[in-house]
């Protein structure tokens, strides 16, 4: 019998130490410039503002969230108005769903077929591997009626309305900032339906010196919320490019911005590459909401002249990430849509 046929945990080392490394990606993985050293304080901005009643703090949280887009692409937020009792049942359902056995996680799970992957199928080298397993839900379909996911299935839907609310109001105040009438195709093309929810599992790991638990990437997304454990490991990249570390902060979530953002704003807004190194000794989870819009929407800048990128669907885009993961082991991103 395999080994990990009643172990929930995937065959991540088998895989990663039949990779072979590659030289050059270690080197600028883990040299002196691109280790992290210092953690770092990202901003916070108290959501309540938005709301005040009075007509200078609603401006001013505005600016806030807006200069935190543009000069970290990624901050805390506070008041977010998502009861940390509904945060908390949704950890333990994670780890009951991340706590069973591997063949039956990667067989159905109750989940949309698909919606499990561990490690990094791509990976041609041990540079470009994952120390990880999710499940990426779409939040059109949260999976089979069966009993065993009720609770799961109940606790997510409520998440994803939630979750929606909060991703969408970020977006509005970040786009009405820019000042753009088409503001409202952005909430408009973004809904419970068209975005989806990660659930990352980081398993102890043997190897944290020389590993990611997620390799470095931007999101995909308009915007993505991560609601983060007690245990540190998340990264991003300084516009130095070295790399520091992000704790969680009571209380908060993470707010980070995505390709399409960074597009849409024209670069204004920026996309943060970011990363998350395993730990030795202690595992790590974390739930992760992306704002994305329906594949047939049109990104384009919302400047209307001088665009940096040249319009393209969102459907497009994943299609054109896809083939690079598959072809380079990597995504390329933006960059493809440069004009
Ligand atoms: O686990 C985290 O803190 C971040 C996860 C992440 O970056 C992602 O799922 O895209
Ligand atoms: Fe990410």
């Amino acid at each position: 019998m395999p080994y990990y046929s009643t172990s929930s945990t995937p065959p991540l080392e088998e895989t990663y130490v039949k990779l072979p490394s590659n030289a050059l990606l270690h080197q600028q993985n883990l040299s002196q410039d691109n280790t992290c050293t210092k953690e770092c304080d990202i901003p916070t901005i108290t959501l309540h503002g938005l709301t005040s009643s009075i007509s200078q703090e609603r401006t001013k949280c505005k600016e806030d969230i807006a200069k935190a887009a543009s000069e970290w692409g990624i901050f805390y937020v506070l008041d977010h108005g998502i009861s940390h009792k509904l945060l908390h049942v949704m950890r333990i359902e994670q780890i009951r769903l991340f706590s069973m056995p591997f063949e039956k996680k990667r067989s159905w799970c109750g989940l949309p077929y698909g919606s499990y992957r561990w490690g990094t199928p791509t990976a041609t080298c041990q540079e470009q591997f994952s120390w990880s397993e999710a499940f990426h839900v779409p939040l059109s379909d949260i999976g089979d009626s069966s009993e065993e996911f009720k609770t799961f299935r109940e606790v997510m839907d409520k998440l994803a309305t939630d979750m929606s609310n909060l991703a969408n109001t970020i977006a509005r105040s970040l786009s009405e900032y820019l000042g753009d009438p088409s503001t409202r195709c952005i909430t408009k093309s973004c809904n419970k339906s068209t975005s989806f929810f990660r659930l990352n599992h980081y398993p102890n790991c043997p190897f944290s010196e020389e590993i990611f638990g997620l390799v470095p990437h931007t999101d995909s997304s308009y915007l993505t919320i991560v609601h983060p454990d007690k245990v540190g490991k998340l990264q991003l990249k300084m516009n130095d490019s070295k790399w520091v570390s992000v704790q969680p902060k009571p209380g908060a979530l993470i707010v980070n911005i995505g390709d399409l953002f960074q597009a849409w704003s024209n670069d204004v807004y920026k996309s943060v590459e970011h990363r998350v190194v395993p730990r030795s000794g202690a595992d790590r989870h974390s739930i992760v909401y992306f704002l994305c819009p329906s594949y047939d929407s049109l990104i384009g800048s919302c400047t209307g002249h001088s665009p940096i990128y040249r319009s393209f669907t969102f459907g497009e885009f994943r299609k054109e990430v896809d083939k690079d993961v598959k072809q380079l082991g990597c995504k390329v991103g933006l960059p493809r849509f440069h004009l």
